[in-house]
């Protein structure tokens, strides 16, 4: 086994945020390295390293830092909100702070650190305009023309929420993968289904876009949860049961609060030579 870093080895560290798993490149005070293609590579969980999004921190202006984000097959995400926590969690650490600022494709953001260790980033104000989310044509969004009635919310990417009686019984990867490229989301779309299982509190499955089935997904919970308080089955704060764990969603007049656990599993770097081979 190899235990010394080779020189212009790139450094990189995996993070999960209720088992939403990241891998994190941090390239403050240099250039940018990640291209599609070293992110798909990257994204294998045989081949490469393996994760369901990858966020690389790049220097803030009037923020912290910047983030941008890219799926497991390569693509680009506009928003990533367990990923955006692991980030605030590393950065937080590093800078001795209990909050951030940052921008993403969104705008600038906030994230904070509470005194039980959990990790809360402000969405931003859901998307409620049917060009923003995108859809490809002007309908009610929520209440789509779609097979099960389901509803669509923008967080910055686009989400088709689904209420159901039971989520446990959703056949995710048929019914997901069916969703991800419907005809309506010109730019496909992240996939839950969620049902009622007490006062303000949802069980919720996801299927990502660009990534499949993952544990946690934190937009999506924020999504689900503005379209329950829309739909008037919530209130607007709500408690979320996911696969990976429980994410706690308030929204507030300056956004959708979505907070939960951050996990650091460790640090590794990639060769020169993997990240040559990706042209
Ligand atoms: N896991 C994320 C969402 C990631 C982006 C998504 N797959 C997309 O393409 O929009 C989260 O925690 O929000």
């Amino acid at each position: 086994m190899r235990h010394t870093r080779p020189e212009n080895a790139l450094p990189f560290m995996k993070m999960h945020g209720a088992g939403n798993d990241f891998v994190i490149i941090d390239s403050r005070g240099r250039q940018a390295v990640t291209t599609p293609m070293l992110a798909a590579a990257l994204g294998d969980r045989h081949r490469g390293v393996g994760f369901d999004q990858l966020a690389e921190i790049r220097d803030g202006e009037d923020a912290d830092f910047a983030l941008d984000f890219w799926n497991s097959d390569g693509s680009r995400a506009g928003a990533c909100g367990n990923a955006s926590r692991c980030v605030a969690d590393h950065v937080m650490t590093g800078l001795g702070r209990d909050s951030v600022t940052f921008t993403t494709e969104r705008g600038r953001l906030a994230a904070l650190r509470r005194p039980d260790g959990l990790v809360s980033v402000n969405m931003g104000a859901p998307i409620l305009d049917w060009r923003a989310v995108p859809l490809s044509q002007e309908v009610d969004l929520l209440h789509l023309p779609i097979v099960g009635d389901p509803a669509a919310v923008g967080m910055g990417n686009p989400h088709c929420v689904f209420f159901v009686p039971d989520a446990e019984a959703v056949d995710l990867p048929n019914d997901g993968a069916a969703m991800e490229h419907h005809p309506l989301f010109p730019k496909a779309t992240n996939v839950e289904f969620a049902s009622l299982t007490g006062p303000d509190r949802l069980r919720m499955r996801v299927w990502e876009r660009g990534a499949g089935i993952t544990l946690a997904c934190g937009s999506g919970a924020c999504a689900t949860a503005v379209a329950a308080n829309l739909r008037g089955l919530t209130g607007r704060q709500v408690t979320l049961d996911l696969d990976g764990g429980t994410l706690e969603i308030d929204w507030r007049d300056d956004g959708v609060w979505m907070t939960g656990p951050t996990a650091h599993v460790f640090d590794g770097w990639l060769t020169p030579a993997f990240i040559a081979a990706q042209g």
